[in-house]
């Protein structure tokens, strides 16, 4: 069985998993291995130090090694998803996935482990033996009953927190969620009638919690694959079932199902009728929380109950009750303060931190999380989205004061203030604020991008990706046939659905040069030349679908020099009035993200250019989360040594002054004081509050051999560079860029058509 999602197709997944280093994962030195000293300090002799005070304080490996920020995921893959026992190979993807979810969210460095055993003792065995190397252990996926064994085992004989996630995780954020459905629906903890569908690790665990926070246990009618777990069955159980077994008649799912107020499903997809659920009580509760796929759609429940609160495990339904919620913000906590375990407390502390989220209104600075929707407590909005940066600042703090006061912490926190504080600065807001970008326009009116190089196996790949994704409608220009066949090929069941324009075919072509004609015809153009270029170039006939509305925003770049496509396009798109077309790049490494102009368009920039580039660069950073702090760069600080060659970026930073911008600008300054606190020091006069994140170059060489510089040789990885200040959006790739990034900037030139549109003129980019 394979994901049933109509967002992406599996040839698509398979290709992600794939491209580049294969896999989703790699690691990388955090301190510097450069020089024989570098080495001398990292490895023999240097290392000696810190392993004899290792040796006569395990704890001070908290402070000379990894232990403190490392967490292992491991599985034998017993219990796949809801896919079953696939064996430890198999699991592989799903464990290196929650690594990157791990760190993804909350900074937490991880690694998967998969252990080629279904025995007891020898996983419990392999397991305790690695603790030395670990902060944390995330047990997953590992089916029960065995998992209840080895997790109690393992807590018994290891001082470090050991946490089985598909039990806790998903206890923990159902336990959120089904609190706050109980009080949407005004029902009374202690008379809901409640189905638990699936008797294995999770469910079982959900099933605890909730009775713990008070529902009685003869409420609760737990269903396996034999049917109802009743007093007195013997088929299929185990102490762990036996234990929530009930005095009942009731046989069947069908038969529990009657009249019940909640069904909480974490057993497997389909495993719910659309029968059961008109069988239901009022204003029913419906957690279908089997992966990937549920065990009933939200489009079947609403298809026969409307009055239904439904959740899913799944991120592109509302209420998505998963725990990738839970397990990157609890470790962080129980990590911070060098937990030994994450006991009852931590956890009730976490159900409650996202129970009062939830109830919380979204602020501006956070809807962007939400597609730039507010969503408001109710029955499709009952928990957090994964995405909402609120979630790194409110729950790691409560997990880490609960183990505090709890005494199992090694390490309290003094100054809960400065942590929070600290815990925001671990995410890059650029990250957060794309993918919200990208979510926002799945929420608006689609956006026709014309993908002007469509016959390209990577365009097209993107086109699909594009579609797939719902950023917006792609509009491919080429032959009909060419492009066809190609994506039948590339696995498309439906070629057809996609819109295609062949220059050559269609009737909107005299329109065309019609149009460019009548700008074109003094400048030196004749008609005959104009039907050329509108006929052959593609550039130029994307651009003028753009020009003339049968378009939103384009993409082009891979088939032709930047310099030629730009030369074509600005023959069809004017600036915007009074601003200055320029490129901005985006290169975003460890925790920082800088960003660099004019990486494209003017040559020998003015003053007065420099000006307008700074403002159009700082308003759109701020639009990505940033406070702009645009540093004017060169190769002197402040007039040292002097030189005429600076004077245009010193005039630059009058004419700011004069205009009476609201963000922090100064210069010159050469780089490394722009961007290194300490340098800034020397320079106590300097008016940036901090590093600076936009760099502002003195002229186009220097910016385009930065960024490219950067992007090679660095870690950083390259957005862009993006054009701005155009009327209309035009994103031109890199020749080298691949589908995925493609795909990105086919969705951010979606994005900035959205916002030309709610600003027009200088307003939008300046
Ligand atoms: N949304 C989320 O965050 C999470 C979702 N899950 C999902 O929950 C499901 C179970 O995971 P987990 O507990 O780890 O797995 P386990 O293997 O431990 O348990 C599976 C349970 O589901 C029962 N089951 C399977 N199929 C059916 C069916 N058709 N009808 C009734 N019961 C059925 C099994 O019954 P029997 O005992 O008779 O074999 C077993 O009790 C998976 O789909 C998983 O993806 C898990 C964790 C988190
Ligand atoms: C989400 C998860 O852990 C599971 O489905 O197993
Ligand atoms: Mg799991």
């Amino acid at each position: 069985m394979t994901a049933k999602s109509s967002k992406f197709t599996d040839e698509e997944a398979l290709r992600f998993h794939a491209a580049g280093r294969p896999g989703k994962l790699e690691i990388v030195p955090s301190k510097p291995m450069a020089t024989q000293r570098d080495l001398s300090l990292a490895y023999s002799p240097g290392v000696a130090v810190p392993v004899e005070r290792i040796a006569e304080n395990p704890d001070l490996a908290y402070d000379y090694t990894t232990k403190g920020n490392l967490v292992a995921v491991i599985s034998n893959g017993s219990a796949i998803l809801g896919l079953g026992n696939l064996g430890a190979q198999a699991s592989k993807p799903v464990m290196e996935g929650k690594s990157v979810l791990f760190k993804r969210f909350a900074d937490v460095d991880s690694i998967d482990l998969e252990v080629d055993t279904c025995d007891i003792d020898e996983f419990v065995n392999c397991v305790k033996l690695l603790g030395p190397s670990f902060g944390g252990i995330n047990l997953e996926d590992i089916g029960a009953p065995e998992c209840f064994i080895i997790e109690q085992r393992l807590r018994e004989a290891m001082d470090i927190p050991v946490f089985h996630d598909d039990q806790h995780g998903t206890a923990i954020i159902t336990a959120a969620g089904f609190i706050n459905a109980l009080d949407l629906t005004g029902r009374d903890i202690k008379t809901t009638k409640i189905v638990a569908l699936g008797a294995g690790a999770a469910c079982i665990a959900c099933i605890e919690l909730i009775k713990a926070m008070g529902v009685p246990h003869d409420n609760v009618v737990m269903v396996d694959r034999t049917g109802v777990i009743y007093e007195g069955r013997e088929k299929g159980m185990n102490q762990w079932k036996s234990a929530h077994a009930v005095k009942t008649d009731v046989r069947t799912l069908e038969e529990a199902m009657v009249g019940a107020d909640a069904i909480i499903g974490l057993s497997a997809a389909g495993a719910i009728t659309q029968d059961m659920v008109k069988a239901m009580a009022e204003t029913p509760i419906i957690f279908a929380m089997a992966n990937p796929d549920p065990e009933i759609t939200p489009e079947a429940v609403r298809e026969v109950r409307d009055d239904a609160i439904i959740a899913t495990g799944r991120s592109d339904y509302p209420n998505q009750v998963n725990n990738v919620l839970g397990f990157p913000y609890i470790f962080r906590g129980a990590l911070d303060v060098r937990a030994r375990t994450i006991n009852e407390e931590m956890k009730i502390a976490a159900a409650q931190a996202l129970a009062e989220l939830a109830r919380e209104d979204v602020p501006d600075e956070v809807a962007v999380a939400y597609g730039g929707a507010h969503p408001h407590y109710g029955p499709d909005y009952i928990i957090p989205a994964p995405f909402d940066p609120r979630l790194i600042r409110r729950i790691p703090p409560r997990v880490a004061q609960a183990a505090i006061e709890t005494g199992v912490a090694r390490q309290p926190i003094d100054d809960m203030e400065a942590y929070c504080m600290a815990l925001s600065a671990r995410l890059d807001p650029t990250v957060d604020t794309l993918s919200a970008m990208f979510e926002e326009l799945k929420r608006r009116p689609p956006r026709r991008v014309v993908f002007s190089e469509a016959e390209e196996d990577r365009v097209l790949r993107a086109a699909i990706g594009f579609k797939a994704a719902g950023y917006g409608i792609p509009v491919l220009v080429g032959y009909e046939d060419t492009i066809r066949e190609k994506l039948h090929d590339m696995g498309v069941e439906d070629p057809g659905s996609f819109e295609i324009w062949n220059a050559a075919k269609t009737d909107r072509r005299e329109a065309y040069i019609d149009y460019l004609y009548a700008r074109l015809n003094r400048r030196g153009f004749l008609l005959r030349d104009v039907q050329r270029l509108v006929n052959r170039d593609r550039n130029v006939f994307s651009a003028c679908m753009v020009a003339t509305g049968d378009a939103d925003a384009m993409i082009t770049g891979v088939t032709r020099h930047y310099w030629r496509s730009l030369k074509n396009i600005r023959r069809v798109i004017d600036p915007l009035p009074g601003l200055k077309p320029f490129g901005l790049s985006i290169l975003v490494t460890k925790g920082r993200t800088v960003f660099i102009a004019d990486a494209t368009v003017n040559e020998r920039p003015t003053p007065e250019d420099l000006a307008d580039i700074a403002q159009s660069a700082a308003f759109f950073v701020r639009r990505l989360g940033h406070d702009p702090r645009v540093a004017f760069v060169s190769f002197s600080n402040f007039g040292n040594p002097p030189s005429d060659k600076t004077e245009h970026l010193r005039e630059a930073v009058c004419i700011l002054d004069r205009r009476k911008v609201d963000f922090e600008y100064d210069g010159e300054m050469q780089a490394d004081v722009a961007l290194n606190r300490n340098l800034m020091e020397l320079y106590p006069f300097m008016r940036l509050s901090g590093p600076a994140n936009v760099l502002i170059m003195p002229a186009l060489h220097s910016a385009n051999i930065a960024y490219k510089m950067l992007a090679e040789l660095g870690d950083a990885r390259l957005i862009g560079p993006l054009l701005l200040g155009m009327r209309s959006s035009i994103q031109i790739a890199r020749m080298t860029a691949t589908a995925s990034e493609l795909v990105s900037v086919a969705a951010l030139s979606a994005s900035i058509a959205n916002a030309l549109d709610q600003n027009t003129g200088k307003t939008d980019e300046s």
